[in-house]
């Protein structure tokens, strides 16, 4: 791997993946991975189609599992816990495609994202919810199912946040969305970061916005990660350009 410099911040990470593999049967689609997010942090995985990005983080919620490897959270080891189990360590993931509950209305939704209805939180969390996402207190009696693509987005970024997650894990936000959608949800992503201290971990194909939101960065190809850098310093990268940004990338 090449490290442009040591950026990582010192001290425990919230979030550290060491030595990494994951397999599907036969194939081997994580090949020793190392990454690290730290608190307050927005830290993005940029790489091609097929590169083993959402594999990473499907792995990070304990499905499919690390055969070899760590995964800490917090300094525990989580790696052979059950997902529910994970998921109720303040973790949050909006996968991607943006699976939302086609047939529930978007109150339905969010309501399937909160721990629990009626343990105080509810009413400012959706508030909260509302505020970040005004499409979707509009279309609150809508049903997921019909919402336009940027719409669900923000819906399934909204059901993450309702469960209060100290770290929010985010696959390709931007996946088919039109420029100026994506602008928008990157802004609440930046906005959630400075505000509410939320750290974020981003997997995006969308290289150029990825990593100018991101305080640092990581580029994988085929299972494995190659650099490593702050995203300024990614996005000057002639390696970094010609194989993520050039060609309409962005
Ligand atoms: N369920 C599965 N069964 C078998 N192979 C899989 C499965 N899911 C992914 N793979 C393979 O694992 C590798 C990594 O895929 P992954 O979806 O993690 O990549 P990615 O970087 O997220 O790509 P994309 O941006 O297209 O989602 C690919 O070779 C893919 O074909």
């Amino acid at each position: 791997m090449s490290a442009i410099e040591a950026t990582s911040p010192a001290g425990e990470p919230l979030l550290a993946v060491r030595g990494v593999q994951t397999f599907y049967g036969k194939i081997q689609a994580l090949r020793g991975v190392d990454v690290d997010v730290h608190e307050g942090e927005i830290v993005t995985l940029i790489g091609a189609n097929g590169a083993g990005k959402s594999t990473l983080m499907m792995t990070i919620c304990g499905n499919p599992r690390a055969s070899t490897g760590q995964i800490l959270y917090r300094g525990e080891d989580i790696t052979h816990l059950p997902t529910h189990d994970i998921m109720s360590k303040s973790i949050a993931q909006s996968p991607e495609g943006r699976r939302v509950f086609a047939r529930m209305t978007v109150m339905e939704n969010l309501q399937m994202g909160a721990i629990l209805e009626d343990d105080g939180y509810f009413d400012d969390d959706l508030r909260k919810v509302f505020e970040l996402f005004p499409r979707l207190k509009e279309r609150r009696g809508q049903r997921g199912g019909t919402l336009s693509g940027g719409e669900q987005q923000m819906l399934a970024i909204g059901r993450a946040l309702m469960s209060r997650p100290k770290l929010l894990l985010l696959d390709e936000p931007s996946l088919g969305l039109a420029p100026l959608i994506v602008k928008q949800i990157f802004e609440v992503i930046r906005e959630l970061n400075r505000n509410e201290g939320l750290t974020v971990f981003l997997v995006e194909q969308n290289a150029f916005h990825a990593l100018r939101l991101a305080h640092r960065g990581y580029v994988m190809v085929n299972g494995a990660i190659t650099m490593t850098g702050s995203g300024r310093e990614l996005l000057a990268r002639d390696e970094v350009r010609s194989a993520y940004l050039e060609g309409g990338a962005h």
